[in-house]
């Protein structure tokens, strides 16, 4: 259908097997087709819960997850073939190298050898990692890895990619290159989900923003139009005036 979010959520609510408490509680959000959503809150406020509930690594019973109109919990082949996801803690082989490790990924996702060979070539040439293709993970960086964990997670040319903290401990120039690498697939038509806890960084890349807090959107809309309502120039200041100043953990 034409027109419809990329991401919509109703009345979400998850628990941790064993905990008494809700993680996620009555969450309700949507992410547009084509923006740079960004997902900003406090330590612990479940945004990394979240990005799994929304990617399909947890499952959930209570509420609805539609990823452009389809329930996640029901569509496991589509959700692989539509998302990308690019995890804060790195999934990769630390003892093969970047070539061996998307191959591995791209056999995952079900790409053919051509295709996998293109996905190779062409992103490890625009993440500056060609001349290390075939040197072990354990030997890089930590920019580099973040760097070999983002070509992962865009292998599939997905229609929307989900990032947990992908620039968290890399220099300015990892950083610079990762920014501008999702700006480009955005123009291309990925849609954009990203956390972190970089606002400078964040409000460069984001058009839309949704603060988390307890484990529900406390505040949602396009960065421009949040600033203006709660009389702040900057994404930091909306957050401490929204979240406030209390420690959560
Ligand atoms: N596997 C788990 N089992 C039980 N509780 C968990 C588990 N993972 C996270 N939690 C709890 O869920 C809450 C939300 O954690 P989550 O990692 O989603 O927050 P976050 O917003 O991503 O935090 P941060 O900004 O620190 O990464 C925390 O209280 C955390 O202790």
């Amino acid at each position: 259908m034409l027109n419809e979010d990329a991401l919509q959520i109703k009345m979400l609510n998850y628990g941790y097997k064993g905990a008494s408490r809700l993680i996620i509680r009555q969450l309700q959000l949507t992410v547009k087709q084509g923006s740079r959503f960004g997902l900003f809150g406090p330590n612990g406020a479940g945004k990394t819960t979240l990005m799994s509930l929304m990617t399909g690594l947890l499952p959930y019973k209570d509420g609805s997850i539609l990823l452009f109109g389809k329930e996640v919990r029901a569509n496991s082949p589509f959700v692989k073939n539509t998302i990308g996801f690019v995890p804060q803690d790195f999934s990769f082989y630390e003892e093969l190298s970047a070539a061996e490790n998307m191959e591995f990924f791209g056999a995952w996702y079900g790409l053919n050898s051509r295709q996998v060979k293109d996905a190779i070539s062409t992103l490890l040439n625009v993440m500056g990692l060609s001349h290390v293709a075939d040197k072990p993970l354990k030997e890089f960086s930590g920019g580099m890895k973040r760097r070999v964990n983002l070509a992962i997670g865009v292998m599939n040319n997905p229609r929307i990619l989900f990032l947990d903290e992908p620039t968290v401990g890399v220099d300015v120039q990892s950083r610079n290159a990762i920014v501008q690498f999702l700006k480009e697939i955005n123009q291309k038509g990925t849609t954009l989900v990203y956390t972190s806890h970089q606002l400078k960084e964040a409000e460069d890349l984001c058009t839309e923003v949704a603060l988390i807090d307890g484990g529900t959107i406390i505040s949602q809309g396009t960065l421009d139009a949040l600033k203006q309502e709660h009389r702040q120039d900057g994404l930091e200041g909306l957050f401490l005036q929204l979240t406030g100043r209390d420690y959560r953990d």
